[in-house]
């Protein structure tokens, strides 16, 4: 399939109000789409089955599935240029109330004594940010993102019953291949500075250790041979975070159980998970929704030869099914609705934190979903 088709079948089934995901993984040039022949809400049950989910910050709400013997697969190697201009001042908080900043400070400086008190030790705390926008054309604006942020992971999620979502994400939060698995930890945030090497604080290390330890600590009972490595610096859009790699491999393939160890980590709710989660809950004064939930490829099989350029060879002896699974988590993502575009934002609080500086990267973060709005 060519680009042009691969866009063109997109745009028909939204046109149709019929539901679909379309979607490029972080450095590749492939873009997929999945777009189901039917307006059934289906759910996932037990995540043994196959297709894209789509799953909601509070895993209490059912994560939405289009299962792929329901659905057409397409695909393409693209090619964009980045027409976008590498504009990084914009003004993202032109449309911002005084209210809203406000409100910000007071949550976070909320979440400070509840960490005082020894409620948690981390919290995530996030707002959403409403911007007017003149046209709605989800089409165009995902191939906006797609040529502007090559190392995310870059998609957009429609139902008719349920909304449209864009995102370019950073973080991944599983990788499954067979029983080799992978997944990261990610925090800490500085904006993009061409004049200094970025030095990191005392509290954007401990936010990140505080990650790394607890996926490290709670994948001990589904892992063996865990690997961690970093932290390093890494880009995304116009910030800069701390990651780590961690890999090991599954000891056994029962995807439900290590997803519930997993989401929410720490990098977007807290520690400990209850308690922060709770806090989220009862103090964020809006509903997160699909915002720091997760999506991805579920179960596909892939076959894969060993040898590619061996002749002669018998039938399936030099191939093998893999199923593999990625998962990202819906950072740096906004809703459309109603002729505004819905932009979620948040960011880590600790002992340490700063509201006005946990306000400013919240700002800076509204920026990765603006630059494509504003262009
Ligand atoms: C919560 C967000 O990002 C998360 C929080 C970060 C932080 O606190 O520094 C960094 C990366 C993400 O794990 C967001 O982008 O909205």
């Amino acid at each position: 399939m060519i680009q042009k088709e691969l866009f063109t079948a997109i745009e028909t089934h939204y046109n149709s109000q019929l539901p679909f995901v379309a979607y490029r993984k972080p450095n590749n040039s492939f873009v997929k789409a999945i777009l189901q022949k039917d307006h059934t809400v289906r759910t996932v049950n037990d995540f043994t089955e196959s297709g894209f989910v789509f799953s909601p910050f509070d895993s209490k709400n059912d994560a939405i599935l289009f299962p792929l013997e329901q659905s057409i697969s397409i695909n393409c190697d693209c090619v964009f240029s980045s027409e976008i201009s590498n504009n990084t001042n914009l003004k993202s908080n032109s449309e911002t109330s005084q209210n809203t900043y406000e409100q910000h400070l007071e949550l976070v400086q909320k979440g400070i004594r509840a960490i005082r008190n020894g409620t948690f030790e981390k919290v995530v705390l996030s707002r959403v940010e409403g911007l007017p926008i003149s046209e709605e054309n989800p089409i165009q604006l995902f191939q906006s993102l797609l040529s502007v942020y090559p190392t995310a992971f870059v998609y957009l999620w429609y139902h008719p019953d349920i909304g449209l979502w864009l995102g370019a994400t950073p973080e991944t939060l599983l990788n499954i291949e067979g029983l080799r698995f992978k997944t990261m930890s990610l925090a800490g945030t500085k904006k993009h500075n061409d004049t200094s090497e970025t030095a990191w604080g005392t509290k954007e290390i401990n936010e990140q250790q505080i990650v790394t330890d607890y996926i490290v600590n709670n994948l001990q009972g589904v892992l063996n041979n865990i690997n961690v490595t970093g932290p390093n610096t890494v880009k995304a859009g116009q910030l800069f975070h701390l990651q780590s790699k961690i890999s090991g491999i599954l000891k056994s393939g029962i995807l439900k159980s290590v997803i519930e160890t997993l989401h929410p980590t720490p990098a977007i709710c807290g520690l400990p998970k209850a308690e922060a989660k709770n806090f989220i809950l009862n103090n964020e004064k809006y509903n997160r929704e699909f915002y720091t939930g997760f999506l991805g490829e579920l179960n596909i099989k892939t076959s894969k030869s060993r040898n590619t350029n061996r002749r002669n060879v018998e039938n399936n002896a030099y191939s093998s099914i893999k199923t593999t699974s990625e998962f990202f988590v819906n950072l740096r993502c906004m809703q459309i609705k109603n002729k505004h575009a819905l932009i979620y934002v948040g960011g880590g609080i600790t002992k340490d934190s700063d509201p006005q500086l946990e306000w400013e990267e919240t700002v800076n973060k509204t920026q990765t979903m603006m630059r494509v709005l504003l262009n």
